[in-house]
C-alpha cells in the first residue's frame, strides 16, 4: 500500500514536472508555473511521508529548483504586465546600481560582531588593493567566494565592504538576474560587467554581489532558460577582469552560497579567494546578544541576564537566529505590556527582560546549523578554501 502511493506521488510529480518544463520552454509561463507547483506538492507529499528515502535529497533539490522557478517566471510576468506587454516583448531595465550614498545600510565592518578572520581577509583582498593600488603591480585578485551556513553575515559583510571603499553596489540574485532578463540573460551579465567596468573606469570602486550564486551555476538537468549561455558569458566575464586594461580597475565580484559543493570547477577557479563565513562559536554568540540586547535597553532594564548562560543555550544558532531571538522577545513583552495597557507612555518602562523571556523562545526554536552542515563546510574549505 504504502509504495503504491509512493509511487503514485513519484510518478504523478515527474509528469506534471515534464509538462511544466515543456510549457516553460513554449513560453506558456502561466501554465507552467501552474505545473511547477502541482509538482512540487507531490514531491513535497513524498517528502513527508518518506522522509527517510534514500532519494530525499534529490526530491528535495528538485523542489528548491522548481520554486526558484517559479519565482523567476512569477517576477518575468509581473515585470510583463506592468509595462503592458506580453512576457515576451517586456523592456529591458537598467542594472541597479546603489551607490554609497543612497544605500540604507550604512554598517561598516566595526558595525559587525566578530567575523574578524573574514575581516581580515576581505582587507587583504580589497581595501588594501583599493587604497593602495600603486603597491599591486602584479594586479589583484577579482573574485572572492564567501561560504558558510544561512544567516551568518554574508551579505552583512559585503555590504559593509562597500561601505568601507564607499564601493557602487550592484546586487544580483538569481531571480533577478533570470527573470529581468529572461531569454537573454547572457546579454544582460554583458551588461552588469559594462556598467561595473565603467563606473570602475571612473575610479569609484565597484562590488558585484551575487547572493546565492550556487542557484545560477549549478549544473541543471534540463535548462529551460538559456542558463548555460549565462554561465559562459560570466566565467568569459570574469576572465576578461584579468586581462591587462582591466587589472587595475577596483572591481570586485563577490559571491555567496550556502552550498559552495554545488558549484562546477570552472567556477570555482574564477573566484581566486574562497572565504570561510563561519557561525557564530560561544564567545560571538555572547557577543551577539550582548550586541542586541543593548539596543533593547534603552527601553527595558537588562541587568539580570546571563549572557554566558544564553549563549551556552544556543549552540548551533545563527547570528541571524539570535537576532531573531531578541526580536522576539521585545515583541512579546510589547504585547504584554500592550494588553495590560502599560505601553502607551514613551521612554523607559518599568519592565526588565528576565532569562525566563529568552529560555521560553530559544525552546521554541530549533538551530538552524547542524553539525553535519559544519563538517561539510570544513571538507570543502580542506579542498578549496583560499584566503
Ligand atoms: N556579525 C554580525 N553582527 C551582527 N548581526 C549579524 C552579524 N551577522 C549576521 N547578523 C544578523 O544576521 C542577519 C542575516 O545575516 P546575512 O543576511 O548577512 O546572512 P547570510 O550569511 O548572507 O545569510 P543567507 O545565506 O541566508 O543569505 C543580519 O540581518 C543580521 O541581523
Amino acid at each position: 500500500m504504502a509504495s503504491m502511493a509512493m509511487h503514485y506521488l513519484v510518478e504523478k510529480g515527474t509528469e506534471y514536472a515534464r509538462l511544466a518544463v515543456e510549457l516553460d520552454k513554449k513560453g506558456e509561463y502561466e501554465k507552467a508555473i501552474k505545473y511547477y507547483k502541482a509538482a512540487i506538492e507531490l514531491f513535497s507529499k513524498y517528502l513527508s511521508l518518506y522522509p527517510d528515502n534514500s532519494l530525499a535529497d534529490f526530491y528535495k533539490d528538485l523542489i528548491a529548483k522548481y520554486k526558484l522557478r517559479i519565482e523567476i517566471l512569477e517576477k518575468h510576468m509581473e515585470k510583463a504586465s506592468a509595462a503592458g506587454g506580453s512576457p515576451g516583448d517586456v523592456s529591458k531595465d537598467d542594472v541597479e546600481i546603489l551607490m554609497p550614498d543612497k544605500r540604507s545600510n550604512k554598517k561598516k565592518f566595526d558595525d559587525l560582531v566578530d567575523l574578524e578572520d573574514v575581516k581580515k581577509a576581505l582587507k587583504r583582498a580589497v581595501i588594501y588593493p583599493v587604497k593602495t593600488p600603486h603597491l599591486y603591480p602584479l594586479g589583484w585578485p577579482k573574485g572572492i567566494l564567501l561560504f558558510g551556513p544561512p544567516g551568518c553575515g554574508k551579505t552583512e559583510i559585503s555590504i559593509a565592504l562597500a561601505n568601507e571603499i564607499n564601493a557602487a553596489l550592484i546586487n544580483v540574485s538569481p531571480a533577478t538576474i533570470m527573470s529581468k532578463w529572461l531569454g537573454e540573460s547572457e546579454k544582460n551579465v554583458a551588461k552588469v560587467f559594462n556598467k561595473a567596468r565603467e563606473i570602475a573606469s571612473s575610479g569609484t570602486p565597484v562590488i558585484i554581489f551575487i547572493d546565492e550564486v550556487d542557484g545560477l551555476f549549478q549544473e541543471y538537468s534540463d535548462e529551460v532558460g538559456g542558463e548555460k549561455r549565462m554561465r559562459n558569458q560570466f566565467l568569459m566575464e570574469m576572465d576578461g577582469l584579468k586581462e591587462k586594461e582591466n587589472s587595475k580597475l577596483p572591481l570586485f565580484v563577490i559571491g555567496a552560497t550556502n552550498k559552495p559543493w554545488k558549484l562546477d570547477i570552472g567556477f570555482i577557479r574564477r573566484f581566486e579567494k574562497r572565504v570561510y563565513v563561519p557561525p557564530p562559536d560561544r564567545e560571538v554568540r555572547k557577543a551577539l546578544f550582548k550586541y542586541y540586547i543593548d539596543k533593547l535597553s534603552s527601553v527595558y532594564k537588562a541587568d539580570e541576564l546571563d549572557l554566558d548562560k544564553l549563549a551556552e543555550m544556543t549552540e548551533g544558532y545563527s547570528s541571524a537566529d539570535i537576532a531573531s531571538i531578541v526580536k522576539e522577545v521585545q515583541n512579546n513583552i510589547a504585547e504584554e505590556l500592550n494588553e495590560r495597557q502599560d505601553g502607551k507612555a514613551s521612554g523607559s518602562v518599568e519592565r526588565r527582560l528576565t532569562m525566563e523571556d529568552f529560555v521560553q523562545v530559544i525552546n521554541r526554536r530549533k538551530p538552524s546549523i547542524s553539525p553535519k552542515m559544519i563538517e561539510a563546510y570544513k571538507i570543502w574549505y580542506e579542498q578549496h578554501g583560499a584566503t
